[in-house]
């Protein structure tokens, strides 16, 4: 990447839940448009640290800024520029795919094109059906295009891939891909680290509440190489994902 300018910083964030430290002075600062992981074990304050940065939830202390508003005091600034996944109760049952995205963009007061969007996620013979009657995959994808609808800088997307098929994750992560290419930066987690070796331009590991490392994947595996960390197996040259995607093809399924 050429360009490094921070769009998210967050500096010495602190969250206590009454007694417990769940996240313990947390400083990263995120570059305009890349895709950048928040990887680690669960409960180590991934989404807690999201939630703050996306000005859901209060934190203890610390100073983040996001596109230059301040959590503190600009949070209706942020809300406006960040596209969020929406839970997927407030997905109202009776409304089409279409329906739900023209209700979203009335919300936001967002002037785009419901069947654009849907195309974007490709998703155009959906556009008719209810969200209940969709597969997995097409539901992330779904829930991906309602966090486009208000046209954001950044997107947060937690976990996005878990539950999906080999082919349905590695759509997805193209589709990611085009999102970041179109200029918004997006912030992930994820539990798969093959997922995050793809995708992420760098990735902060996030242990207890710290940050305990932050690079590039490259650079991180080269440090660890150089280490002198050995695989106990020999690699070989494809994985049994390779199989299963060389067996059944690669398009889009569902
Ligand atoms: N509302 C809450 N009240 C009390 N404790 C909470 C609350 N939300 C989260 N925690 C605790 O804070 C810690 C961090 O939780 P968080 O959900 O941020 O972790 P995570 O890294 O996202 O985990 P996972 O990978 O499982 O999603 C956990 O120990 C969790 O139990």
């Amino acid at each position: 990447m050429e360009t490094k300018k921070a769009i998210i910083s967050v500096k010495d964030l602190v969250k206590k839940y009454d007694d417990f430290v769940a996240v313990q002075g947390l400083s990263f600062e995120v570059y305009e448009h890349e895709i950048f992981g928040l990887l680690g074990p669960n409960g180590a304050g991934k989404t807690t640290t999201l939630e703050i940065i996306e000005t859901l939830r209060d934190k203890t202390s610390g100073e983040i800024i996001v596109d230059g508003f301040s959590v503190d005091k600009q949070p209706q600034d942020i809300k406006q520029i960040i596209g969020v996944q929406l839970q997927a109760a407030g997905y109202y049952p009776n409304l089409n795919l279409i329906e739900l995205i023209e209700l979203f963009a009335g919300l936001y007061g967002a002037n785009i094109k419901p069947m654009e969007m849907l195309e974007k996620v490709n998703l155009q013979d959906k556009a008719k059906a209810k969200y209940k009657a969709l597969s997995g995959g097409q539901k992330q994808r779904f829930s991906i295009a309602t966090t486009l609808i208000n046209q954001p800088k950044i997107i947060f997307l937690d976990e996005p891939t878990t539950g999906l098929d080999p082919q349905a994750r590695r759509n997805l992560w193209d589709l990611i891909i085009e999102i970041r290419n179109a200029g918004t930066t997006v912030v992930i987690t994820t539990h798969y680290m093959d997922e995050a070796e793809q995708l992420c331009d760098r990735v902060a590991f996030v242990e207890r509440g710290q940050i305990i490392a932050l690079d590039t994947p490259d650079n991180l595996i080269d440090k660890l190489i150089n280490s002198g960390f050995e695989r106990k197996k020999e690699v070989k040259k494809a994985n049994l994902e390779d199989v299963f995607i060389n067996l059944t093809g690669q398009e889009w399924r569902e």
